[in-house]
């Protein structure tokens, strides 16, 4: 409402005036709640590594009645929620996962959000859990009881050997729990044993006892199990460049060379991923100086746009800037 006496003019001058002022506390109280935000960042030209775990686990299992001590399907759906966070991001050169948790290893180059340490923990947990729970029905035809939730933590590693020495750890856990819970659920299931009558057996029982009580007991050999089940699954980017095609025919550059882009596969491998021969035929490659984060698109005149709005799958750009 217009004050009385006073020109249009005036009023809304003084309008203006209230609201830039508006503004400027706004501004202002911003700026001294950011002053307490922590904003730790993830150092500079190191490797980083970000780790989702399922949370109380142990419980959905039980919910959701997955087969013991390894659910084929369940496995297949950590898989599939794992493929589509690599997909998703460019700078995600591999991931490697077992039981309820993967590991996502980004470019020591990457900038994106600024390297910030929450953002890297809090984005790729929570979109691995939305893949996990939107993929639930692909894998199994019970309806989810319980929200699915993943932690994640995100780790920085100065060097390849250390990122190498890492993954060869998180296989060695997967080894170590598998060898354990096949014989814990061997001894309950086939041997009549109570829980904890399976653990006083287990407790501090060497790899070579588990080993032999598999075989002599049960018949079962330990290293005829699916390497899923011993070795965890390493999904591994690979960039193609494919030439651009339209219906007419294969457009060229300037210079001659056909238009191309980039597609990304990601592919799955249940191998020794320390193993020397395996590391350098497939893995380190990804890590060579020379790998590009992001794949430069060379796009068609005019395609620029177009090009933006692919998926990284369909043409490897990745949408998420520095927040
Ligand atoms: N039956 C069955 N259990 C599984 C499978 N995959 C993972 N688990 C269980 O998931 C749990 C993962 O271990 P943890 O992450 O240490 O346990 P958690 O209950 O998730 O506890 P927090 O991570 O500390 O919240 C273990 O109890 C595994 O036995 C599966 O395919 N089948
Ligand atoms: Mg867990």
């Amino acid at each position: 409402m217009r004050e009385a006496g006073a020109s249009p003019e005036a009023a809304a001058a003084r309008a203006s005036q209230s609201e830039g002022g508006d503004r400027r506390r706004h501004r202002l109280i911003g700026d001294v709640h950011k002053a307490y935000e922590e904003s730790s960042r993830l150092l500079p030209g190191c490797w980083i590594v970000v780790r989702v775990d399922g949370r109380a686990f142990h419980r959905f299992v039980e919910v959701h009645n997955f087969a013991r001590p390894h659910d084929r399907a369940a496995i297949g759906l950590m898989e599939a929620a794992a493929k589509a966070v690599t997909e998703e991001f460019a700078d995600i050169m591999l991931a490697y996962g077992q039981s309820d948790e993967y590991s996502f290893v980004f470019h020591k180059d990457t900038d994106i959000y600024n390297r910030r340490t929450s953002k890297f923990s809090t984005l790729i947990a929570s979109l691995f859990t939305s893949h996990f729970v939107l993929k639930w029905p692909s894998f199994f035809d019970t309806p989810l009881k319980l929200a699915p939730s993943f932690d994640g933590r995100a780790v920085c590693y100065p060097s390849v050997e250390m990122v190498r020495d890492y993954l060869a750890w998180r296989q060695l856990d997967c080894h170590t729990n598998c060898l354990f819970t096949t014989c814990y659920w061997t001894l309950v299931d086939r041997g009549g044993k109570t829980g904890k009558e399976a653990d006083k057996i287990l407790n501090k029982a060497s790899k070579g006892f588990k080993n032999e009580l598999l075989f002599s007991e049960f018949g079962i050999n330990y290293n005829d199990l699916p390497p899923v089940f011993k070795r965890g699954t390493l999904l591994l980017k690979r960039r193609e460049q494919v030439e651009l095609r339209t219906k007419e025919a294969t457009p060229y550059t300037p210079a001659g060379t056909p238009y191309s882009r980039t597609l990304t596969h990601v592919d799955a491998f249940h191998e020794d991923v320390a193993q020397g021969d395996f590391w350098l035929k497939h893995c380190s490659a990804l890590f060579s100086d020379q790998t590009k984060r992001i794949e430069k698109l060379e796009t068609m005149p005019g395609d620029e746009q177009a090009a933006s709005k692919e998926s990284p799958q369909g043409g490897a750009v990745c949408e998420h800037g520095p927040a």
